[in-house]
């Protein structure tokens, strides 16, 4: 890895570069709940805690690319406040099963919100990624979708996830795609395919912390 990918590993190049990526601003509580998670030494319980706070951060501004509408409310004293609400019409889908860790996070801000769920597993021989299950609100097509995956490494996994979707008739650009850690070449695979998805991320980073799944959830 040469000095020029290292330099445009800190995302404002990203960002610039592709205009539907978004980077959570880095602050010292997000660099030490990466740190933590990245760290070998951590553990089983360390590591869970600390991936749903990331998640909560991350579900919290991806929630933020969704449509909002202008909305008054009355106060108990009788002034009228300018507001914002969501537009309705929004689900989650989460791929099998890392992303499944990041539901709860969801669910903590969208009580009732409907999730999807889809499988993709990739050959262990083509490396060829495959659809194994996928099940989504019958009225997907209409939804705005915030597809939940925390690791991004080549970006085949999602990049399937994300074509089944569209084979669904989900538009492109209602998809919102929340993730915690993206390799370079993930992010390059999944935007310049589908280049109308809005993608949040907390760290674009040539090292994918691929043991998450299985630390998250205590399996070999
Ligand atoms: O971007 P990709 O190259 O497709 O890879 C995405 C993730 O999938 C793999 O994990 P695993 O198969 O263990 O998935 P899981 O944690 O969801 O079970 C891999 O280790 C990455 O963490």
């Amino acid at each position: 890895m040469g000095n020029a990918e290292l330099d445009i590993i800190d995302g404002a190049d990203y960002v610039n570069h592709y205009k539907n990526l978004k980077i959570l601003h880095c602050n010292n509580q997000i660099k030490e709940l990466q740190t933590i998670l990245r760290d070998r030494e951590t553990s089983r319980s360390d590591f869970k805690f600390s991936a749903d706070r990331l998640i909560r951060l991350v579900i919290e501004e991806s929630l933020n690319q969704l449509p909002f509408t202008d909305c008054k409310v009355k106060t108990p004293t009788n002034s009228i406040y300018d507001g914002l609400k969501y537009k309705s019409g929004n689900c989650g889908v989460s791929i099998v099963r890392s992303g499944e860790a990041m539901e709860q996070g969801l669910r903590d801000c969208c009580r009732s919100i409907r999730i999807g769920k889809i499988l993709v597993e990739s050959d262990a021989d083509t490396h060829e990624a495959k659809v194994v299950y996928a099940r989504f609100p019958e009225d997907i097509a209409q939804r705005h979708v915030l597809l939940m995956y925390p690791i991004m490494s080549t970006g085949n996994t999602v990049s399937k996830a994300v074509t089944v979707l569209k084979e669904h008739k989900v538009k492109e650009e209602n998809i919102i795609l929340s993730n915690l850690f993206c390799t370079p070449a993930a992010v390059q695979t999944v935007l310049e395919s589908f280049p109308k998805l809005k993608m949040l991320t907390s760290e674009v980073h040539p090292v994918a912390p691929n043991h998450f799944g299985q630390k998250y959830f205590g399996t070999d």
